[in-house]
């Protein structure tokens, strides 16, 4: 059978402690904020400069979101970005580039991790998505409950793996595909389209466009409609539409995280994320 997946968050939460500990920063990558709404926190991304996934912003985040979790007085979040350049460019490239397979394998865990500690949350996740939105950055919003997107034409969204020569896992692909279908998400990802607001409304990708200083208040409205409902309900409610999904995963990690470090280590994967990341740095704005 599955793994009981309270035994496995709480042998990963001794592991992202450890981790925590490991990298000791005094850096703060994550603000947690009460907000006007009781019961409502909200969740500040801020990796400077794009929110990159590197390991010790995932352990950060993994930790902030297990402790809202835990806290009885929470019922929702909103969780946006503090970074002005982006609300996530995804992956850290640097993580996934010239690094050993003990390296990858480390770091697609706590990957996964997020994932599943996000798409089985029993709070209400919205999110404010205030900037760009790229690949492995969609794994927020697109395992939040509702995504609300500010209406600036910088704020492109999508998954765009493939642009790098790189394929999405099937734990993006899963989600998308539940939002908006087969046939857009077999549009989108072949050719690794990135949504300018408009076209991310009309497919589906994101529930509300808004002008970007109103996607904190209107994610703050939304939360309210979904907080009256009793959360017993539709805690229940959500676990069953999103079980089958997540328990593909929890099934297939091992399977999955070998599969990750053997494409990875490729010569021609690595030349062709180096060749990416090199281009992000000449294309300077
Ligand atoms: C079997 C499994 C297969 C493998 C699956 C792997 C799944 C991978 C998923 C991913 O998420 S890959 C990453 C994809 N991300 C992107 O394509 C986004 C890249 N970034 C951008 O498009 C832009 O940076 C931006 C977010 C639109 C912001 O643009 P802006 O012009 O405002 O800033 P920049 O000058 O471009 O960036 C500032 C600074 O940050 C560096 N950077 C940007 N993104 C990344 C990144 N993902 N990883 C590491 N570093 C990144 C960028 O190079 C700049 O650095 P400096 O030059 O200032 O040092």
């Amino acid at each position: 059978g599955l793994p009981d997946a309270a035994f496995w968050w709480k042998e990963r939460a001794t592991c992202c402690k450890v981790r925590a500990r490991r990298f000791g920063s005094q850096r703060q990558l994550v603000v947690v904020e009460p907000s006007s709404t009781a019961g409502v926190a909200v969740l500040k991304l801020k990796n400077l400069p794009v929110n990159s996934f590197s390991l010790e912003f995932l352990t950060e985040l993994i930790i902030n979101l297990e402790k809202l979790e835990n806290d009885k007085t929470f019922r929702g979040i909103i969780i946006t970005s503090d970074c002005p350049k982006a609300f996530s460019a995804g992956v850290d490239l640097r993580e996934i580039c010239g690094k050993n397979p003990a390296h990858y394998t480390e770091y697609w865990k706590v990957l996964q991790d997020l994932w599943l500690r996000l798409y089985l949350s029993n709070l209400v996740l919205i999110s404010a998505i205030n900037g760009p939105c790229a690949a492995g950055g969609c794994l927020i919003p697109l395992t939040s409950d509702y995504r609300i997107l500010a209406d600036n034409p910088k704020c492109l969204i999508g998954l765009n793996e493939t642009r790098l020569g790189i394929s999405a896992p099937f734990w993006f692909k899963d989600p998308l595909v539940n939002i908006i279908g087969h046939r857009a998400s077999e549009h989108a990802l072949q050719l690794g389209l990135l949504f300018p607001p408009a076209e991310a409304l009309q497919v589906g990708i994101v529930d509300k466009v808004v002008p970007k200083d109103q996607v904190q208040s209107t994610a703050l409205s939304v939360m309210t409609q979904w907080l009256a409902i009793p959360d017993h309900a539709r805690q229940l409610t959500k676990n069953m539409i999103r079980k089958p999904t997540a328990d593909l995963l929890v099934k297939h990690r091992d399977t999955d995280i070998q599969n990750f470090v053997s494409f990875i280590s490729r010569d021609s994967i690595q030349k062709s994320l180096q060749m990416y990341l090199a281009k992000l740095k000449q294309n300077k704005d």
